[in-house]
């Protein structure tokens, strides 16, 4: 057996930096003229230091500074695009998304976690995907769904009269809202109920935690060696991960094979079961509510050779819960933080509630959600100020130019509006910043303004704003084929919950305690998340002042 002295292993460690500097050397981009925020070490970049900052310290700070396209030094030299010109993203995400995948080893995080979902193929493949997965996200599918978000809020209130006790007190509302999220996607998804509000401890629970605990460990080595992972093919790190799993492998393997474990049992009890050719007869199970049946129709409906195989059927789930809590947990408490923090909002939607009490006294529908033109003004403003994804990974698999809409000034002193993109190049769409961009948004777009979403007659910039964003043109939800699938699905369940928690409860900042965007995650998948202002490292937390009020 070969033993390794000291001496050895110096010599190797450095022969192995010098190799991937000569490999990043040789990749170096073509932005040296781009302006960019300076990095404190060659061979860390700025990686590390963005895990330690808020989002609103690092990219919204140098998208002011440098403009909506800029250059971020990573590890070991490694040059990256930041873009937030509308002109830019509609061409990654829309015109040639197909040019601009996600990042391989995005892609490659994607897969451990989710499986082969539709959010971790690509091309051709993720086109099948949606195709698929479509008619379970239709407005009238989502519409079905109402009565269950509905349920399930007037079970958070159930939980929080009994804290409550007819007082005010302060609730760390983070947690309630994310496990009421979890609730609801687990029985929209495939019938699965996770019992999360009631604690009840169960596999799929567990292994969903136990993953989510991983997030937010960050030392500049797990940095760098992400950073190295990057750059090796995926063969080499799929063989590591098989045979030398981390920690961490073991955790998000769990998760996933307990998550298609449950999808497979659901299916066939429902009579679903994915061995395609042979349930044509178990057709009424009368549980076409949830997604998994849905798609099962929708997939059995398809041309043979187009359908997902069994495997892809059960990663759209572990992806929909991941996707779906989340993101939906976060924004409502950053709703509910906004009306608490702007009584004014908060009264105004107070008032429509009320006033359509008068007209319906039973469950709300969905048209008179829509009606409420304050709460939607208010939904959209958190979507566009609270974005949960913050940044989206892509690369260029093609040599490209992207043209801005909003021309940035160069090192030299130049100005240019066309940012030259070689194949390789990791790109960073920014979405925090896109939504804060005041040549879009106007003077104040840095502050809480629900009233820019009425319908106007001339943008603040005096031109068309570019299309980019699914939903009310914020990028909140990416856009174009790639967009958020579940959006219609987000939308009505934010409706619902703060329709359904303001009718009940008044909210109300507490005194000395500030609020900031915090994040979790690592840089290749982060989240932005409410967090007390000076300890966001500590993780999500949201204390309110909750009063419950009289009957209406
Ligand atoms: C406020 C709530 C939500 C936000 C902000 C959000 C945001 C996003 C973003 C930024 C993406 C990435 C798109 C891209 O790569 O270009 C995405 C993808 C996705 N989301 Fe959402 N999401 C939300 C809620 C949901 C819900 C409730 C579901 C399901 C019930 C869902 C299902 C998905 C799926 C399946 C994808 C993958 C789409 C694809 O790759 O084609 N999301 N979402």
């Amino acid at each position: 057996m070969i033993v390794l002295n000291r001496v050895d292993i110096a010599v190797t460690a450095l022969s192995l930096v010098l190799l991937f500097s000569l490999y990043f050397f040789s990749r170096r981009s073509t932005h040296k003229n781009l302006r960019g925020p300076p990095a404190p070490s060659y061979l860390l970049g700025l990686e590390y230091e963005l895990q330690t900052k808020t989002f609103e310290e690092g990219f919204v700070r140098w998208s002011k500074e440098y403009g909506t396209a800029y250059r971020l030094q990573g590890c070991l030299g490694e040059t990256m695009l930041v873009v937030s010109d509308p002109l830019a993203i509609h061409r990654i995400l829309h015109e040639s998304l197909q040019d601009y995948p996600a990042a391989a080893d995005v892609r490659r995080l994607f897969e451990m976690i989710f499986g082969k979902g539709v959010i971790s193929v690509k091309g051709e493949d993720h086109k099948r995907h949606r195709r698929v997965l479509g008619p379970a996200f239709s407005i009238n599918h989502m519409r079905q769904f109402l009565p269950l978000f509905q349920r399930h809020v007037n079970h958070l209130s159930e939980k929080w009269d009994t804290v409550l006790q007819g007082k005010t007190q302060t609730i760390d509302i983070i947690l309630w809202l994310h496990k009421l999220a979890l609730d609801i996607v687990g029985e929209s998804a495939f019938n699965y109920h996770f019992d999360a509000l009631n604690n009840k401890p169960n596999e799929l629970t567990t292994a969903l935690y136990a993953f989510e605990k991983l997030a937010g460990e960050h030392t500049p080595t797990m940095t760098l060696i992400q950073a190295i992972l990057r750059h090796i093919p995926d063969s080499i790190v799929s063989w590591k991960t098989k045979h030398f799993p981390f920690h961490g492998d073991k955790v998000v393997k769990r998760f996933l094979e307990v998550s298609n474990e449950k999808a497979r049992e659901f299916l066939k009890k429902a009579g679903l079961d994915l061995d395609l050719d042979s349930n044509e007869a178990k057709d009424e199970t009368g549980m076409e509510r949830d997604i998994l049946s849905i798609l099962a129709r929708a997939n059995r409906a398809e041309d043979p050779r187009k359908r997902l195989s069994e495997e892809e059927m059960l990663s759209q789930m572990s992806t929909i819960i991941q996707a779906g809590h989340h993101t939906t947990g976060y924004t409502i408490s950053w709703i509910l933080y906004q009306l608490a923090a702007h009584p004014e909002d908060q009264a105004k939607v107070y008032e429509e509630i009320r006033q359509a009490r008068e007209r319906n006294s039973g469950d709300f529908t969905s048209s008179d959600y829509d009606s409420m033109n304050h709460l939607n003004l208010v939904i959209k403003e958190t979507f566009r100020l609270h974005p949960p994804v913050p940044k989206l990974e892509r690369e260029a698999s093609k040599n490209d130019i992207l043209l801005l809409d909003f021309p940035v000034v160069c090192r030299d002193g130049t100005t240019i509006d066309a940012v030259p993109v070689r194949k390789g190049q990791r790109i960073k769409v920014d979405i925090t910043s896109y939504n804060r961009l005041e040549s879009v948004w106007g003077e104040d777009a840095d502050s809480w303004n629900p009233k820019r979403f009425e319908p106007i007659s001339t943008h603040p910039n005096g031109k068309e704003q570019t299309q980019v964003g699914l939903f009310a043109n914020v990028l909140t939800f990416s856009g174009g084929p790639k967009g958020c699938l579940g959006w219609r699905f987000a939308l009505m369940e934010l409706q619902a919950m703060t329709v359904g928690l303001v009718e009940r409860y008044e909210f109300s900042t507490v005194t000395d305690v500030e609020i900031e965007a915090g994040s979790i995650g690592s840089q290749t998948a982060v989240m932005v998340v409410p967090s007390v202002k000076g300890k966001h490292m500590e993780g999500p937390k949201l204390p309110l002042k909750v009063t419950a009020r009289a009957a209406v």
